[in-house]
């Protein structure tokens, strides 16, 4: 049988969401906008609701909504129905006030037939942080060659495929102490399966419109999501059993310990409070690697463009690193809570550009919100993109402006922020908040801030686009479901500090 197309599969999706629609439609008397007080939206088409309205990216389409219609709108594709937060106090309200009530996560479409992609737990280890700044140290440092190497060439280099490198060498080592750091090829093996896993798992997502046929979803793509599971498992289950034969060996010695070490701990300790699965160990496993590779490796690619579209601001990142450091050493982690202004830059592209932009959440029970029902069970999605350019909360919120995090005691605005910034960083909607809120942003700043001062420190950039030098970066989104830039970044580096004379 020929191979169906995308477009063929989102037409077939469409076809029977109307048919069951209209099935379902005749069966039930009185839909929920009777019972409920619902958040306002636009007028939706009888059975697919506003599916026609959606333009990409989904976070802008969004925010387009929210100022016609509100901080909180209701909107139906299908059978599916979901709620939109726009405003950082209705954010703030889930993530504080409601937390309990907003913890869950929409599930997949098919979660009882994929056993790592539909569960995920909460996980926090400030030591494992601290133990393992080595095993970043290392991973910037074969980045940093790599950058040495093409500039001594006068190569371009694709700095968003050496941010990913980079940033998925530092999870996998991390998490498996494989010997991913020296063997490229293993650590992009294993960073393509799980990609390719996600996307796909995404893909049934779509089967929410269906509503109780999300099945046909399964149906269309669920063989190739088994198979890629099936390689995951494949591949975790011969990493877990390397790390249980050397489990005697380690316990006897000081060991550094990897993730896998300390959750295969969790496994087989029978006094634990909560013991782990070998399945939670995997799901774990699959969260981190899609959870953490990208976001950071986004978020630096959209750090250097920025920088080299502000030339004002790179030169003063530049300045303050000089004056810390010298030029007879390359900045470090310790160096920067010491530099305040990088800081500063690190926090306004989290504004700007949050990765992953929109948070889904569902609502366990019955809540009220602004005033509004929110039936149980509806999915919620947080768009962080529009509350962190809100023109309520932000003078010029569309400016790269680095600026308004420096904390100054001058103003009632900037001291009432200030308080906001304390804490939870809860400005800063980037990485959620309450229980659910991302347990790697400690890991990510830890990643992302001494690698961007080194790209500062060490190197002038220029963009090259089309093959031809440029002087802007283009800034363009990509048109999906995530706020990551149109095109990878691609620059010429030229060698201004070489690190690899500087490093210890
Ligand atoms: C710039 C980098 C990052 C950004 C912007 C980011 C953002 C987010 C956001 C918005 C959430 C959802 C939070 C919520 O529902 O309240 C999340 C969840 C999560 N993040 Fe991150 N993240 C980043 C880096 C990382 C890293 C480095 C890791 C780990 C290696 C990580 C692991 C996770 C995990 C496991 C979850 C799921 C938590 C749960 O469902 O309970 N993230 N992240």
């Amino acid at each position: 049988m020929p191979k169906m197309t995308d477009i063929q599969c989102y037409s077939m999706f469409f076809i029977i969401s109307f048919v069951s629609t209209l099935v379902i439609r005749s069966f039930s008397k009185k839909t929920n906008r009777t019972h409920f007080h619902l958040p306002p939206g636009p007028r939706p088409l009888p059975i697919i609701g506003h599916l026609q309205l959606i333009t990409f990216p989904l976070d802008q389409f969004y925010q387009k909504l929210s100022t016609k219609y509100g901080p909180i709108i209701y909107l139906q594709f299908g059978a599916s129905k979901q709620i939109i937060i726009s405003s950082a106090s209705l954010a703030t309200e889930i993530f504080k006030t409601q937390d309990l009530a907003f913890a869950s996560r929409p599930p997949f479409a098919v979660e009882d037939r994929l056993t790592f992609i539909a569960s995920s737990f909460l996980y926090s280890d400030p030591q494992a942080l601290e133990a393992s700044s080595g095993v970043r140290r290392q991973g910037l440092r074969s980045f940093l060659q790599k950058i040495v190497e093409s500039a001594s060439l006068l190569k371009p280099v694709d700095v968003g495929l050496e941010l990913l490198k980079l940033t998925n060498n530092i999870i996998c080592t991390m998490a498996m102490n494989t010997n991913c750091s020296s063997n490229d090829d293993e650590a992009e093996k294993c960073r393509k399966l799980v990609q390719e896993t996600f996307e796909q798992a995404l893909k049934l997502t779509i089967g929410d419109v269906l509503g109780p046929f999300k099945w046909l979803g399964f149906w269309i793509y669920g063989k190739q999501a088994v198979n890629l599971e099936r390689r995951f498992d494949g591949m975790v289950e011969n990493i877990l059993k390397q790390h249980e034969e050397k489990r005697e060996e380690n316990s006897k010695t000081s060991q550094y310990k990897d993730l896998i070490d300390v959750l295969l701990e969790m496994h087989y300790d029978n006094q634990a409070e909560f013991k782990l699965t070998r399945t939670q160990i995997k799901s774990f496993l699959l969260d981190i690697f899609v959870a953490g590779t990208d976001t950071s490796a986004n978020t630096m690619q959209w750090t250097l463009a920025e920088l080299i579209n502000h030339p004002k601001v790179f030169k003063k990142v530049r300045e303050e690193i000089d004056s810390l450091v010298g030029n007879s050493r390359l900045v470090e982690e310790s160096d920067i809570s010491s530099l305040p202004y990088l800081q500063a830059v690190m926090k306004e592209i989290l504004r700007l550009h949050p990765l992953g932009s929109l948070i889904p959440r569902k609502c366990r029970e019955h809540c009220k919100l602004d005033g509004f029902d929110i039936p149980k069970n509806t999915t919620i999605l947080i768009n962080t993109y529009a509350a962190m350019r809100d023109p309520n909360l932000w003078d010029d919120p569309n400016e790269f402006k680095p600026e308004r995090f420096l904390i100054s005691k001058d103003t009632e605005k900037t001291l009432a922020r200030q308080d906001q910034m304390e804490g939870q960083l809860l400005d800063l909607l980037t990485f959620g908040g309450g229980r659910r809120r991302c347990p790697g942003m400690m890991l990510a700043f830890h990643t992302m801030s001494p690698t961007v001062a080194a790209m500062v420190q060490c190197f002038d950039w220029t963009p090259i686009e089309e093959g031809r030098e440029v002087d802007v970066v283009n800034m363009e989104v990509r048109k999906g479901l995530n706020h990551v830039m149109e095109q990878s970044l691609v620059c010429t580096p030229r060698v201004r500090l070489n690190p690899l004379d500087c490093i210890a």
